[in-house]
């Protein structure tokens, strides 16, 4: 095709796969929200670097890495350029690396370090006299967003670099550092989160890399707590005075270590060609057990005379490359499109597929995000197509093997009515919905969710029954549960009064759930298990919350985004309505399940708390919740009137108030302890 091309045609071929790839860079950097694999995106690159050479006419320099600034941050310049790296598939270009590089600086007995690379996205922390004073993202390489809140709620982020070990030895503290690292989500956090979602009825995540870039970008430090997000640090951009720099690239490891922040535990060294390959394979083998996702491993010169003598260019040091590995990949056949419908109405179209093993599981379902990504890939159904997954991604199809497509392949035609329920559908955004709040599907998702474990947790509620339930039409909207008659119930079959008993029981248990558990059942736009669970713990009533306006909700820490979510849903007539059923069933959600001995007893009466710092497990709410519903008060400032100050890490002025006014500190711990003694 570029043989033949004209340079007009070449013209408008670069230009078409420029702006395609601004396109994905802006959804993939910007909105942490990609809608092609990264193997898909990585191909466009190769075709338009293709086109470039062809057409050298057309060829632009590549200065540009991308851009992740999201608006609502304060951008700050890093004092020195936060770079990408250039990336490779294959063992030839590592071998060409070590050649490259061995010849430029003339020696064949190079040292070399191996690290994986994480999949996340990269942070600038910098400590100035050991403190950490500011977080930046890459941004575009030259400034980025100040994410310094959200980075204080990370796992294992030290406010300051541990000044002497455990034996004495000092460590070098630089005036200051720009520390370079990765900020990620744990696997085993993912997975947790998606087994959450699941039993929710929520669409599984499909990418940790994604979530961390995501929840950064939401400005909400609470939800970076609580989905885990940890860091790692790699490198290094300006430090002063210059003497403070590490002379290697295993100096600098070693002085994360030292300083006690997280650093990488995976490093290997390797001179020839032959031993940093080996040492490739070996990551290879055993990186699906690592704690952290990982898309490639990064082969980086030790020496840092060597790494200076070399340079970079406009997008990525000379000195390193990273090998990404080829996720695993299988063809299968798309034997037909499903259609899913949601608790929220959205269609959701679904891939069936001949049930093939990749990376040790069985799929025979996928997937396809909604209409116009079948439109996009042009998937018809018969069509051979590739499946991915790499290490934790959930399986997905990349491409089509159009030299397989059989002359039978037909396309799919989305439908124009709801499959549950017949209504038309309705476009809202990138999504086909059903607007009919009485479909049956949806009412059962919603039904489904609202009882779960995650949320009312009420037992014997399975699936099948609630699909009984909604089939009878007895239940139909939340207040329904409530309402549910014995003798209805004895009709469903002929041994069902132990169950229907025990059933009714578990019902009548969740009038008095703990309000989170209700809120996170309601299904309210934006507010997930976490967000609930902090807004039962802000609000002490089911009414104080319904009151709230979205500035009290902000007020209380709230994201502006979640505040308005849940403030206009509370507005809604239709909530209003459905609040006044529950009220009259009797539902009456508590702000918790059961009050400890020393809240019955207020022994904290007469007692001013001041919260400072992050506490290792209470949110600053819960704590504040748990003091006030104890008969303690809680005040923002340290005075002569404050008796404790409960202080988490990171605390500041407030705890050096404290000690200057004699008041007396507490941890967490100590907190727990005041709050479970039984007043004499
Ligand atoms: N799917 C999409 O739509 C889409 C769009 C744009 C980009 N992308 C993906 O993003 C990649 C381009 O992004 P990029 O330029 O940020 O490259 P990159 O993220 O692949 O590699 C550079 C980054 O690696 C990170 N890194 C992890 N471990 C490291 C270590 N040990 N040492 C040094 N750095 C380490 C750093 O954050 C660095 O910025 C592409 O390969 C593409 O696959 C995908
Ligand atoms: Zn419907």
């Amino acid at each position: 095709m570029i043989a033949h091309a004209t340079a007009t045609e070449a013209r408008q071929r670069i230009e078409g796969l420029r702006a395609e790839i601004a396109h994905h860079d802006q959804l993939y950097f910007g909105q942490a929200a990609p809608e092609i694999s990264d193997y898909e995106y990585d191909q466009l690159k190769l075709t338009l670097a293709a086109w470039e050479r062809a057409f050298p006419q057309w060829a632009e320099a590549k200065g540009d890495i991308g851009d992740d600034r999201a608006t609502g941050f304060k951008t700050y310049r890093h004092r020195v350029r936060m770079l990408s790296l250039d990336k490779t598939y294959s063992a030839a270009d590592v071998r060409a690396f070590h050649a490259r590089v061995s010849a430029a600086l003339g020696r064949d007995d190079l040292g070399f370090v191996i690290e994986p690379k994480f999949d996340g996205l990269a942070v600038s922390a910098t400590y100035e006299h050991g403190r950490l004073v500011r977080a930046v993202t890459r941004g575009n390489g030259r400034e980025g967003d100040d994410i310094t809140a959200n980075a204080l709620a990370l796992r294992h982020l030290p406010r300051e670099l541990r000044r002497a070990t455990a034996d004495g030895t000092r460590n070098p503290i630089p005036d200051l550092i720009e520390l370079r690292g990765e900020i990620y989500l744990p696997r085993a956090e993912f997975e947790r989160i998606n087994r959450e979602r699941e039993a929710a009825g929520e669409t599984p995540f499909a990418h940790p890399r994604n979530v961390a870039a995501g929840t950064i970008k939401q400005q909400d430090p609470a939800e970076v707590k609580a989905r885990g997000l940890a860091v790692v640090f790699y490198g290094w951009g300006a430090v002063e005075p210059a003497s403070a720099a590490p002379a290697s690239q295993q100096e600098l490891h070693a002085l994360i270590r030292s300083w006690a922040l997280p650093g990488v535990e995976q490093v290997s060294v390797g001179r020839s060609a032959d031993e940093i390959w080996a040492a490739i394979a070996a990551m290879g083998r055993v990186r699906g057990a690592y704690a952290f996702p990982t898309d490639g491993a990064v082969v980086k010169l030790d020496d840092v005379k060597g790494q200076r003598e070399l340079g970079e260019t406009d997008r990525a040091p000379r000195w390193a490359i990273a090998y990404k590995y080829a996720p695993e990949r299988v063809e299968t056949t798309l034997r037909g499109i499903t259609i899913q419908v949601g608790r929220s109405g959205v269609l959701t179209p679904v891939a069936e597929l001949a049930p093939v093993e990749i990376a040790g599981s069985r799929v025979a379902r996928a997937t396809l995000h909604n209409r116009d990504e079948i439109a996009r890939r042009d998937l018809r159904i018969g069509d051979t197509v590739y499946l991915e997954k790499a290490g934790e991604i959930i399986p997905a199809i990349v491409g089509i093997n159009l030299g397989r497509r059989p002359a039978t392949s037909t396309t799919f035609v989305f439908p124009q009515t709801c499959p549950a329920c017949g209504t038309k559908v309705v476009e809202d955004g990138a999504a086909v919905r059903c607007p009919n709040g009485d479909c049956p599907v949806q009412v059962r998702r919603r039904v489904e969710h609202f009882v779960s474990k995650a949320a009312m947790n009420i037992d014997g509620l399975g699936p099948a029954m609630v699909e009984t339930l909604v089939a009878h039409r007895w239940v139909r909207r939340f207040p329904d549960l409530y309402r549910l008659q014995r003798a209805d119930l004895l009709t469903l079959g002929g041994n069902v009064e132990r169950s229907t008993d025990r059933l009714l029981a578990a019902i009548e248990a969740s009038k008095r759930a703990e309000l989170w558990r209700l809120v996170h059942g309601l299904g309210i736009p934006q507010v997930g298990q976490a967000t609930a669970q902090r807004l039962g713990a802000a609000y002490e009533t089911l009414g104080a919350l319904t009151a709230a306006s979205a500035e009290d909700l902000e007020a209380r820490g709230f994201a502006p985004a979640t505040a308005q979510a849940v403030a206009d849903y509370f507005a809604a007539p239709q909530t209003r309505a459905m609040l006044a059923d529950f009220r009259a069933a009797g539902v009456m959600p508590v702000q918790r399940a059961i009050a400890t001995p020393a809240e019955r007893a207020g022994v904290l009466a007469g007692k001013t708390f001041v919260l400072t710092g992050t506490l290792p497990t209470l949110t600053r709410e819960e704590a504040a919740a748990r003091i006030t519903a104890a008969g303690g008060r809680v005040a923002s400032s340290v005075s002569q009137k404050t008796d404790f100050v409960v202080a988490g890490e990171g605390a500041g002025a407030k705890l050096e108030r404290a000690r200057t006014l004699q008041i007396r500190v507490i941890d967490e711990a100590e907190l727990r302890r005041l709050l479970d003694t039984t007043a004499p």
